[in-house]
């Protein structure tokens, strides 16, 4: 497969960036190579022709589920209300499912250390029987995950098979102090991650963020530059910074990086000692509110469309105009 990228897309990629115009192209050769890189080695025999399948429906539609789950104490409740949001969403056509941040454990620095497991552990169990078993693509939101002495709070995602197919830790911590509103700091129990992390499906790359994340356009920009075309952040926003910025970021990255971007929160819990913001929310290419969900617990949908995607790159093509003379970002993140 190695053998094969090199000697067909490496070139073909080098000529077409050389090519005014073939922007487009590029980005399809990128996510077919990325695509080699990615699977190349994990692929059973018999499953050799998948990456092809991908290929070939490389701009296939994709009926997205946000699930606003509630999230209380009991973990093991927790788990099994979301494997049951999983299945109605699979119900109603979901191609690909996502969780809030937090989804096994209430939001906050007393329950991470409590709540933490390793991966694979317990919840990731659950979240991978509960994407095979509705045979989805299912972004488990996060969970504090512990590996020896550090604590991360990290996102995973199987593909319809169970598999685990990318993990991501939070790599922004929300540190914040709005005098009289809202002191919190997730630096007092939980370590940054320091990798970005993609997954491939039929609808193109998507990128993972969490939370605090998405207030970093860099991060963003280069997803985009690695092919996404859907940026998906579990997030847990509180009620102040809620009503200030949560759709206002969610459509500011949207529009700069042309690309789709799905916020999933926790259902707003009043008696919690952090209380979620709700509202996720499904932005366009465009920076359209598509779905976007009040603050109890409700599952979202969204039926994306990867040609809006290019389109809208075609007609405002702000990546082929960068200044890249005048200022660029570099990509130091580790893989
Ligand atoms: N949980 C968070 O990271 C909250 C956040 O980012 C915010 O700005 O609010």
């Amino acid at each position: 497969m190695k053998v094969l990228q090199y000697l067909l897309i490496k070139p073909l990629l080098t000529v077409c960036e050389l090519i005014p115009g073939s922007h487009f192209f590029v980005d399809d050769l990128t996510v077919i190579s990325q695509l080699f890189e990615t699977k190349a080695e994990s692929l059973e025999p018999q499953g050799a022709i998948a990456p092809l399948q991908h290929l070939f429906s490389a701009h296939a539609e994709l009926r997205l589920a946000l699930v606003q789950l509630s999230v209380g104490a009991s973990k093991s409740e927790n788990l099994l209300r979301a494997a049951s949001k999983v299945a109605e969403a699979a119900k109603s056509g979901a191609q690909l499912v996502a969780l809030p941040e937090c989804c096994n454990s209430p939001y906050g620095n007393t329950f991470f250390p409590e709540y933490a497991e390793p991966i694979p552990g317990p919840s990731t169990e659950a979240f991978s029987k509960a994407a095979a078993d509705n045979c989805v693509f299912l972004v488990a939101g996060s969970i504090p995950e512990r590996e020896g002495d550090k604590l991360y709070n990290t996102c995973t995602v199987f593909d319809p098979k169970g598999t685990l197919i990318a993990k991501y830790r939070k790599s922004h911590l929300f540190d914040i102090d709005v005098p009289g509103k809202i002191t919190f700091q997730e630096s007092k129990t939980l370590s940054p991650g320091n990798a970005l992390s993609t997954f491939e499906t039929p609808f193109g790359l998507v990128g993972i963020g969490i939370c605090y994340d998405i207030r970093f356009p860099e991060m963003a920009q280069l997803y985009t530059r690695r092919g996404c075309r859907l940026l998906l952040y579990p997030g847990a926003f509180n009620m102040t910074t809620g009503p200030a910025h949560w759709e206002l970021l969610a459509r500011g990255r949207a529009v700069d990086n042309q690309l789709y971007v799905a916020t999933i929160s926790p259902a707003r819990d009043e008696t919690a000692s952090y209380i979620a913001w709700g509202h996720s929310t499904l932005v366009s290419p465009w920076g359209e509110v598509v779905s976007k969900a009040e603050h109890a617990e409700q599952v979202i949908y969204a039926d994306l469309d990867p040609q809006l995607v290019e389109d809208i790159r075609q007609q405002i093509p702000v990546s082929r105009q960068k200044r890249t003379d005048m200022y660029d970002l570099k990509d130091v993140s580790s893989l």
